[in-house]
């Protein structure tokens, strides 16, 4: 037997940062809101499973590694004992920062007087929700409005079958309470790239199998690169142009794992611990009913209108986040979650904001970030570019932090400027604080600021971000010297 509870103006499915902006600006707007998370514990992949997990256990492991190079301290005049781990201690705190932080989100969400259902939401009717709770129906919700910020979920592969044991999710691997000796990872992306630095630096020999013949496709070339003898340097193995076929657990309870070198089309075997299976996400839609309406998967893929953020075929329903097409990124959600939410307001379309630059950030140590055209986009698309590169070991404000001992890639600040208009193309880091340095990049490439008005202003000095404008300055004199380091 089912009730309609309530009627709102708004039903926001999915708590994660793309359902949290959406009910929170809803709310504040005047708009009657409920949220719905089939979670116990709010905030989504990204607050639960996702960043928040990875960028504490990389912090974390970093730490950990630098503390087991003592000699850099004794150099410094600091000396320490020796650093010991005790994984089940550093999951304990995890967890406890994870809850702190759901409830933050709790708290935020009851301030703004959104009503939050803890269960599964599936549709009933196009205005209509049922909200499933421990398997026992009941709940049915009326709203105006419906967005759907329902997330993703991992990509499987066939052959390999997550147990959750010895083969396992991202989900997974960022809750192992112990350090496996052998950590192998499918899939050379920024998730797998950053659950390797992880594990690598808590003392795992970690490889990563990558079917393509470079990591992290969207990267730029020379980026990608640099990256990849960084890991190495560090001591992460790389099989590149090599895919796994299937994994099975051998009665010595180790994994044998059997790969295919594209390259001499043979098959060798591989042995690890754990199997890491990293190889995309996809759109989490299946337990929200869509096809009782009339929906398919398809239609969240091809058509959602980007003004409004709305299904062509019902209006009212605005999917957000992950389960629209393009990156998924916890800043798109939030993006679409304001776009959602002003079109709601403005009951119609809005203006749209720039996200055809996203930031992007692998945060592995030193950090690796990027913005706008690698070079190898610009030269598909035939745009005549000149770079300008900066080394950071020229930089002061770099001299004067703590030396770090992987230095095998000289960090560097590279600049891709348009040859005929002098605008800021692409922006491409490697630096410990290159998260940090992005933003004026975001800001120049996303605002179509030319490398002369980025060298009007002044930057403070002695600071990292100085190499920006520095290489921003090489890059407009290759451009008076047009037949230097010009492609077209
Ligand atoms: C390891 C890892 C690291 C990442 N690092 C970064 C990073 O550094 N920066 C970044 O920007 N992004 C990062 N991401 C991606 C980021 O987490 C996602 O882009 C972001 O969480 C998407 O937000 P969302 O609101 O669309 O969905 P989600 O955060 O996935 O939230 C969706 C919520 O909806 C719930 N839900 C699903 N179906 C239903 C239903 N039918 N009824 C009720 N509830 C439902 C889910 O349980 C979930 O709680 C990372 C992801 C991973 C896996």
């Amino acid at each position: 037997m089912t009730d309609i509870v309530a009627v709102y103006d708004v039903l926001v499915v999915g708590c994660g940062p793309g359902g949290f902006a959406a009910a929170t600006q809803s709310s504040q707007a005047g708009l009657h809101t409920a949220c719905v998370d089939q979670r116990a514990s709010l905030g989504g992949t990204y607050l639960v499973d996702g960043a928040v997990a990875s960028k504490t256990l990389l912090d974390e492991s970093y730490f950990y590694r630098l503390l087991q190079q003592r000699e850099l301290f004794e150099q410094r005049g600091v000396r320490l004992p020796p650093a010991r781990l005790n994984m089940q201690v550093a999951q304990a705190a995890l967890k406890q920062n994870i809850e702190r932080l759901g409830k933050v989100y709790k708290s935020e969400l009851s301030k703004y007087n959104v009503t939050v259902y803890n269960g599964t939401a599936a549709f009933k009717t196009p205005h209509r929700v049922e909200i499933v709770q421990h398997g026992e129906s009941g709940l049915i919700v009326e709203a105006k409005y419906i967005i759907v910020a329902t997330g993703s979920t991992i990509i499987q592969c066939p052959g390999v079958a997550i147990d959750e044991a010895m083969v396992v999710s991202s989900s997974k691997a960022l809750s192992l309470d112990y350090v496996p000796p052998r950590f192998s990872i499918m899939g050379g992306g920024t998730i797998g790239l950053e659950i390797a630095c992880i594990f690598n630096n808590f003392g795992s020999r970690v490889t990563i199998i990558e079917s393509q013949s470079e990591i992290c496709q969207n990267m730029d070339a020379e980026l990608a690169s640099a990256t990849k003898r960084l890991l190495q340097s560090q001591g992460i193995v790389f099989l590149l142009d090599t895919r796994v076929q299937c994994a099975e657990r051998d009665a010595a309870a180790q994994l044998n794992v059997t790969l295919l070198d594209k390259r001499s089309k043979k098959n060798f075997a591989h042995q690890c611990d754990v199997l890491m299976v990293s190889i995309g996400r996809r759109p989490l839609l299946e337990h929200l009913n869509i096809s009782m309406i009339g929906l398919s998967e398809q239609d969240f893929v091809e058509n959602v209108d980007e003004q409004t953020q709305s299904l062509s075929k019902f209006p009212h329903i605005k999917p957000i986040g992950d389960v629209t097409l393009g990156p998924m990124l916890a800043l798109k959600a939030e993006q679409q979650a304001s776009r959602a939410i002003q079109s709601i307001l403005s009951a119609g379309s809005v203006e749209t904001s720039n996200f055809n630059f996203p930031p992007n950030v692998l945060y592995c140590q030193p950090q690796v970030a990027w913005v706008g055209y690698t070079e190898q986009q610009l030269v598909s698309s035939h745009i005549p570019y000149q770079t300008g590169k900066a080394f950071f070991s020229q930089n002061i404000r770099y001299n004067t932090l703590m030396p770090q001992k992987d230095t095998a890639v000289p960090g560097f600040i590279k600049v891709l400027v348009g040859s005929r208009d002098l605008k800021i193309l692409g922006v491409h880091i490697i630096n410990s604080d290159a998260n940090e340095l992005l933003p004026q990049a975001s800001m120049a490439v996303s605002l179509g600021l030319t490398a002369h008005d980025v060298c009007k202003v002044a930057f403070p000095h002695p600071s990292l971000s100085e190499s920006f404008k520095q290489a921003t300055q090489f890059a407009m004199a290759t451009a008076a010297l047009p037949s230097i380091n010009v492609r077209e």
